[in-house]
């Protein structure tokens, strides 16, 4: 993935050039932050080369970028998409050399990006010459990409739209050279990417994230960075991080939903902080501890849902608890990895079904629904696709077959449920870049987390015993082979 790859290359350059240093710094937000990442440190031609290449590899693909039609191609083109913007708008002060070089970067993509232009706002109206607030391209009625180097709540990109929108601008992403990750406030505890992703509709993309720079400083490759440095930035990320947990809040956000909650440890602070989720007023949110590798967990938590919360039927189950940890050949996988990945993807699962099989009988006997058990599937676990997917993966990929065959099983036996395997996609994460690449997808495979939820979501409410039971689904509703 081409941005995988100018992480790996500007990520060096970067710490070389001090970018990153630590100290006590007072930000946009009013939040004091242990660290403050310098772009303007990155003056130099070298630096400044790496950075436009940077951005500009994000800017010619998927989703900036869209495949060409066969006569948009010329020969000089070095990439086969065609911009999908008329103009980078970098917000002052930062933004604004940002908007020029990536501009001038994109004319050695291909002669579909010689149309490109920039534009910039001033911070202050300039009343004379030729007056105004807006430098560069005229911005009404064109499609506008936002290029800043750093987000942390958001503020400056909420400014930015809007002048663009007074100005008849149509915004239609955002690309940043770091997102701190942090969520927009106290009760909007998204980060402000996925806020932005949700609320505008647009794609928001980063070269490089706030955990970029733990993994850095724990590999060593920071001079000056060492482990009280890390502790202030992960004490930090514990204050002002964000929560992406994205089905729990994709149901917390509807109304007259109790939603449970099963994690494996109580007081990390992951858990603690699902309580400060956004939620309907008349939903609630029910957090327990369900570790898929005890025997007793979850028959505990249904019995402590029954006796404490008086929940005593259950209408969706979404079984989404796996491990994927190691990709071994058959002739090199280890019985300890194979036995790991068994029982987490598929005995973990199956405990899970037991346990709460009298709560979705109470819903279907109380109510008269038909109540849904859904685990998470995966291409990886199809025997049927293993020409399409041909890599080495005899831990994961027999658990997750393990999973469809009793996810299916589950369908066949219980007449009055709703069972299949649904796959999530590839989401835009590191986890789901790694995952694409290695099974020889290319980076249009990956979705945003919202696509990947809202596509989940929508593929279970629709779900019918006739439409989806037995099926392996995907998010997109489309079918799967076993
Ligand atoms: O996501 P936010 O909380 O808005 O913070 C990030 C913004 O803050 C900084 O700009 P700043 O306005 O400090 O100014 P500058 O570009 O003029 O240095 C930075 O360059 C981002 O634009
Ligand atoms: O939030 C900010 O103001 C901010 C943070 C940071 O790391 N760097 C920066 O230039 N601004």
């Amino acid at each position: 993935m081409a941005t995988e790859s100018y992480k790996d290359t500007l990520l060096p350059l970067l710490l070389e050039a001090s970018v990153l240093s630590f100290g006590t710094y007072t930000l946009k937000s009013g939040r004091v932050s242990p660290y403050f990442f310098t772009s303007s440190l990155l003056h130099t031609s070298t630096l400044l080369g790496a950075l436009a290449r940077s951005y500009a590899s994000v800017l010619t693909s998927p989703p900036f970028s869209l495949l060409l039609g066969k006569d948009e191609a010329g020969s000089d083109s070095k990439v086969p998409y065609s911009p999908q913007f008329d103009i980078l708008f970098g917000p002052a002060y930062k933004g604004i050399p940002l908007s020029a070089i990536v501009t001038r970067e994109l004319e050695f993509s291909g002669k579909q990006f010689a149309g490109v232009s920039y534009a910039f706002n001033r911070k202050e109206a300039k009343d004379h010459g030729e007056g105004g607030t807006i430098v560069g391209a005229p911005l009404k009625g064109k499609r506008v990409v936002i290029l800043d180097d750093v987000m942390t709540a958001g503020t400056a990109m909420r400014e930015a739209v809007s002048i663009i929108k007074a100005q008849g601008g149509i915004v239609v992403g955002v690309v940043l050279l770091l997102t701190r990750q942090e969520r927009v406030s106290d009760s909007e505890p998204r980060s402000a990417m996925k806020v932005a992703e949700d609320e505008l509709g647009i794609p928001v993309r980063a070269v490089l994230k706030f955990e970029d720079l733990i993994e850095a400083i724990e590999a060593g490759q920071l001079q000056g960075a060492g482990p009280e440095q890390l502790e202030q930035m992960k004490i930090y990320r514990e204050k002002y991080g964000s929560i992406g947990k994205g089905l729990v809040a994709a149901y917390l956000s509807r109304p007259n939903n109790t939603v449970i909650a099963g994690v494996r440890d109580l007081q990390h602070p992951t858990s603690v902080s699902l309580q400060s989720l956004p939620k309907d007023p008349s939903s609630s949110l029910i957090v327990v501890k369900i570790d898929s590798l005890s025997e007793t967990d979850a028959l505990d938590a249904v019995a402590k849902l029954e006796s404490k919360h008086d929940v005593d039927n259950l209408d969706v189950v979404v079984a989404n608890a796996g491990i994927s940890a190691i990709w071994p050949a058959v002739a090199e996988a280890k019985p300890s990895d194979m036995i790991d990945h068994y029982r987490v993807n598929a005995v973990g699962i199956t405990l899970l079904f037991q346990a709460v099989l009298p709560l979705l009988k109470k819903s279907s006997s109380n109510k008269n629904i038909t109540p849904k058990f859904v685990t998470l599937g995966t291409i990886a676990g199809s025997i049927a696709a293993q020409e399409t997917v041909p890599v080495p993966n005899a831990a994961y990929g027999p658990s997750k077959a393990a999973m469809n065959w009793i996810t299916k099983k589950i369908h066949l036996e219980h007449p009055y449920l709703i069972a299949f395997p649904l796959s999530p996609g590839f989401v835009d994460t590191d986890m789901g870049k790694a995952g694409a690449k290695f099974f020889g997808m290319g980076p249009e495979v990956l979705i945003t987390l919202d696509e990947s939820i809202n596509g989940m979501t929508k593929v279970i409410d629709s779900a019918t015993r006739e439409t989806a039971s037995g099926k392996n689904l995907t998010y997109e509703g489309k079918e799967d082979p076993y």
